[in-house]
C-alpha cells in the first residue's frame, strides 16, 4: 500500500470530492464513519467515558463529527473545543451540528485552568492532524504535555497524534497515544523508530477515495523516503507456488558462511531458517572448531571445514551455490576480511550479507566495490551507521539508504521496529510485522537464513527481501502469540516460518 505525503493527501481530498461529485463535507463524513466503526470495536460504551479534544482545523471537524456519532451511539460523551484560530468551514459545520446535541461542550482558550481527564477516560486527540504547519507551542503544548503525564487515561489519536508531522521529524510537543488510528494512507511519520513512543499501536481507517495514481506525482521531484507499506494480501502474491514434480534441486543450493569459536549457535540460528525459509539444500562453511557443533545441532546441513580452527580464513568452490549468505557470527579477524575479500571476487550472482561481514565492510571501504548487485545488505541501525555514516534522524537516514540502494544497485534493510527495504528502482518498503520479543539474541540471524533461502529458491533479491522480512516479523508475531513476547528465543521464530506461510497461503486463497 502507497505511503502519502500530507501534501499528496490534500490533493486525493481534493480529487475524491472533485472526481465524485460530492463536498468535502460529505468526505469527512465518510471518513468520521469510518473511524467510528474502527473505534467502536475496539472500544465499547463499557470502556469508559469519551473525552474529544478538537482543534479548529479539518482534524478538528472530524472530531466534532465523531462526538456525534459516538453520542449517538450511546457513549458517555464530552467535547472541548480548543479555540486556537479561525475554524475552518467544515469543522465549523461540525462545531455547529454537535453543539446542537446534548452532551457537555466546553469552549477552551489559550489561559483557561487545563482541563483534567477523570481515571478511566479515553481521550480522543481531534487537535491537530496532517495539517500542522509549525510545531506546537506555548498554552497547547503544555496542555499536550499534561495530558501525556496523565495515568489511567487511554489516549487515542484520530489521524496523525497532534503536533506529529506527517513527513518529517517531530520539533515540539507530541501527543503520546496508545493507539493511532490512521485515516485513508499510512504517513511516512508514524514508521520512524522514534516516533514509536507517539504512535503506539496503529490501525489504519480505509474509506473510499479517488485512486493514488492521480496524486503519485505531486509533491518535489526525487523525494526519497518509505513510500510502499507491506501489507499481508501484497506480500501473500509474492509467495511461489510449488509444483509436483519440483525437488530439491529445483529449491536451490545455498552456502551459508557464518560462525567461529564462541559464535557457532548465530551459524547454526542461520542454517535453519535457510531450509525452514524452503531452500532445498544448505552448505555450511565453519572453521574446524564448529564441525561438530554444526552437524550435531542441526544433521540437515552439510558442511565444509576450514583450514583454521576458530574463523574462517578461505572457503573453496563456490560454483555449485544458487547464492551465499555471509556475515553471522563471523567475527572480524584480519584472516576473515581477506575471506570475504575472496569470496566477492570470485561470486557474482546476489548474495547477502550481514552482520561480521557489514563490520568487516565498513572497516575497508574497498570491498564496497565488490559486492554483486542486486545483493541484500541487512544492517541493523549501528552496523548502517558504520557502512553510510551518522545521520540526524530517521528521515535523513531513510534518504541515505534510498540512495545507497539506488546508486549500487543493491538492495539494502535497516532492520528496525519497522524495518525498511530499500530497492535499486527507489522503492523502499516499509514492514508492518514482528514485536518487541524478537529483540533477543540470534533474531537477526534468523533473517539472514530466510533472505538466503529464498534467494537460493530464485526469487528475485527484492521480492527475497519484502517476502523474508515480512515472513520473519509475521513467524515472530505467531510465536509470541503462542509463548509470549518474553519468553521468544530466536529458534521459536525459525520453528514458526511454517505457520507464518500457512497465514499467507490462507490470505491469498
Ligand atoms: N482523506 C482524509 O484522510 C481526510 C482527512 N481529514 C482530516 O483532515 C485533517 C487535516 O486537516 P487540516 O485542516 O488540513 O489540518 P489540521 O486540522 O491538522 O489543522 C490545521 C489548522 O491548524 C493550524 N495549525 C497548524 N499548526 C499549528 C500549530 N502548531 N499551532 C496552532 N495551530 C496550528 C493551522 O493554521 P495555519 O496557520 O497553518 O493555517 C490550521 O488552522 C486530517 O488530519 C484528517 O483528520 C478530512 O476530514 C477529510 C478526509
Ligand atoms: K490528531
Amino acid at each position: 500500500m502507497q505511503i502519502l505525503s500530507g501534501q499528496q493527501l490534500r490533493a486525493l481530498d481534493e480529487m475524491t470530492v472533485h472526481e465524485e461529485g460530492i463536498t468535502s463535507l460529505e468526505l469527512m463524513e465518510r471518513a468520521v464513519t469510518a473511524f467510528t466503526g474502527s473505534f467502536c470495536k475496539q472500544f465499547r460504551p463499557s470502556s469508559g467515558p469519551i473525552l474529544i479534544v478538537c482543534g479548529t482545523g479539518n482534524n478538528g471537524g472530524d472530531g466534532f463529527a465523531t462526538a456525534r456519532q459516538l453520542h449517538r451511539a450511546g457513549y458517555n460523551t464530552h467535547v472541548v473545543a480548543a479555540e486556537f484560530g479561525k475554524r475552518s468551514p467544515d469543522n465549523q459545520a461540525n462545531f455547529n451540528a454537535a453543539k446542537r446535541l446534548d452532551f457537555p461542550f466546553t469552549l477552551l482558550r489559550a489561559g483557561n485552568p487545563f482541563p483534567k481527564p477523570a481515571p478511566g477516560v479515553i481521550l480522543i486527540d481531534a487537535l491537530l492532524g496532517t495539517g500542522l504547519s509549525r510545531p506546537l507551542e506555548g498554552y497547547w503544548a503544555e496542555l499536550i504535555e499534561r495530558w501525556n503525564e496523565t495515568e489511567d487515561i487511554t489516549r487515542v489519536a484520530l489521524d496523525v497524534p497532534s503536533g506529529l508531522p506527517a513527513d518529517g521529524p517531530a520539533t515540539g510537543a507530541v501527543f503520546m497515544a496508545d493507539h493511532t488510528f490512521v485515516l485513508g494512507y499510512p504517513k511516512v511519520a508514524i514508521f520512524a523508530p522514534e516516533n514509536a513512543v507517539y504512535v503506539g499501536e496503529m490501525s489504519l481507517v480505509k474509506f473510499k477515495l479517488s485512486s493514488v495514481r492521480t496524486v503519485l506525482h505531486v509533491g518535489p521531484e526525487g523525494d526519497i523516503r518509505p513510500n510502499q507499506m507491506l501489507t499481508e494480501g501484497y506480500v501473500a502474491t509474492l509467495v511461489k507456488k510449488r509444483g509436483n514434480s519440483d525437488h530439491k534441486g529445483t529449491f536451490g543450493h545455498a552456502l551459508l558462511v557464518a560462525g567461529s569459536f564462541g559464535k557457532m549457535g548465530a551459524a547454526v540460528i542461520a542454517a535453519r531458517a535457510v531450509l525452514r525459509a524452503g531452500a532445498g539444500l544448505v552448505t555450511c562453511h565453519v572453521p574446524r572448531s564448529g564441525y561438530e557443533i554444526m552437524q550435531i545441532s542441526f544433521p540437515e546441513a552439510m558442511c565444509t571445514v576450514d583450514a583454521h580452527w576458530y574463523q574462517t580464513t578461505g572457503v573453496g568452490d563456490l560454483s555449485q551455490y544458487a547464492t551465499i549468505g555471509i556475515g553471522p557470527g563471523l567475527g572480524t579477524e584480519q584472516l576473515t576480511a581477506a575471506a570475504l575479500r575472496d569470496v566477492l571476487t570470485r561470486y557474482a550472482k546476489p548474495l547477502v550479507i550481514d552482520a561480521d561481514a557489514l563490520n568487516l565492510i565498513a572497516q575497508s571501504p574497498s570491498l564496497f566495490a565488490l559486492i554483486p548487485k542486486g545483493s541484500i545488505l541487512t544492517p541493523h541501525p549501528k552496523e548502517f551507521e558504520r557502512l553510510f555514516g551518522k545521520t540526524a534522524d530517521s528521515f535523513a537516514r531513510w534518504r541515505v539508504q534510498g540512495e545507497a540502494a539506488k546508486r549500487n544497485e543493491l538492495v539494502i534493510l535497516l532492520k528496525t521496529n519497522h524495518t525498511t527495504i530499500a530497492t535499486p528502482t527507489g522503492k523502499i518498503y516499509v514492514n508492518t510485522t514482528g514485536n518487541p520479543g524478537m529483540g533477543t539474541a540470534g533474531t537477526g540471524d534468523a533473517l539472514t537464513g530466510i533472505l538466503t533461502g529464498l534467494l537460493a529458491q530464485g526469487y528475485e533479491p527484492a521480492t527475497a527481501a519484502t517476502l523474508g522480512v515480512y515472513l520473519h516479523g509475521l513467524a515472530g508475531d505467531l510465536a509470541a502469540e503462542a509463548l509470549s513476547q518474553e519468553f521468544l528465543l530466536a529458534e521459536d521464530v525459525v520453528n514458526h516460518v511454517g505457520a507464518a506461510y500457512q497465514e499467507l497461503a490462507r490470505v491469498r486463497n
